[in-house]
């Protein structure tokens, strides 16, 4: 089966601050990819490169068979992104970003986005309220909804549950396990929260010095050796 990512030997820097060192990474349809790695090993790098919104300084990234850098319009209507952090479309309400997003994608499910609108805390002024004024946790929720509302084949999350509470976060575990991974979405996200990722994750990455250093099944990967996925962040993240 083809895979759905292929990072060759990807290298970024920052100034002389080498970041990405050579990642290799190859994702299979229907992962579900915890990513994993210490605050400024370059996991929100990584996704960017791995989606072609940064460009790399050499190797590459390709989605889907084609080139991250130069996606047609079909492989882009199968991409889902939640950024870590997101300032755009501020001046909008969340029902007008939600309007301006359907009328770009040949694809998307509103019955899905009435429900998350309504469960998820947007079904009253919220909904109408400009993003700009919106909580951390709120604006948050709002990114989410705009990336599954057209059921991407490839979903990809940097930290998408950091600013939300408890219950935020459940009900976010729970779309992802009912919604998305019962549709053979591949899915990779990067958190800190371990708790989160041991509940949905059966794959991990580690991303530490610029490469990709561990990658297995999470249950494989703690077979026998009586650690904690904790123990096994310390251990290889050290
Ligand atoms: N636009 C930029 N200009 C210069 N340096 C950058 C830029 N973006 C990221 N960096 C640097 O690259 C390194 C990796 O940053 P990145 O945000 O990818 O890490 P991360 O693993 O996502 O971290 P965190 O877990 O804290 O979110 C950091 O040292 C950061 O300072």
């Amino acid at each position: 089966m083809k895979s759905v990512v292929e990072i060759n030997n990807l290298h970024k820097a920052f100034d002389k601050q080498q970041v990405l060192q050579g990642v290799n990474w190859t994702i299979e349809p229907g992962k579900v990819i915890g990513l994993l790695g210490r605050n400024g090993a370059g996991k929100s790098t990584l996704l960017e490169c791995l989606l072609g919104l940064r460009e790399a300084d050499s190797g590459g990234s390709s989605l889907f068979g084609h080139p991250a850098g130069a996606l047609n319009d079909e492989v882009r209507a199968n991409i889902g992104y939640v950024p870590q952090k997101s300032e755009v479309f501020e001046w909008l309400t969340p029902l007008q970003l939600l309007d301006y997003f359907k009328a770009l994608y040949p694809r998307w499910n509103q019955a899905k986005v009435d429900g998350l609108m309504q469960r998820w805390g947007f079904d009253g002024d919220t909904a109408n309220k400009q993003i700009a004024k919106l909580s951390g946790g709120q604006k948050q929720r709002l990114s989410i909804i705009r990336a599954l509302a057209h059921d991407p084949k490839l979903l990809v999350l940097d930290e998408p549950v950091a600013s939300l509470d408890p219950i935020g976060r459940r009900d976010f575990l729970q779309e992802l396990i009912s919604g998305v991974i019962e549709r053979d979405t591949t899915v990779i996200f990067s958190t800190h929260i371990l708790s989160d990722l041991e509940r949905v994750a059966l794959d991990v990455a580690f991303l530490q010095g610029g490469k990709i250093v561990l990658q297995g099944a999470l249950d494989e990967l703690l077979e026998g050796k009586n650690l904690s996925l904790e123990d096994l962040f310390f251990e290889v993240t050290k």
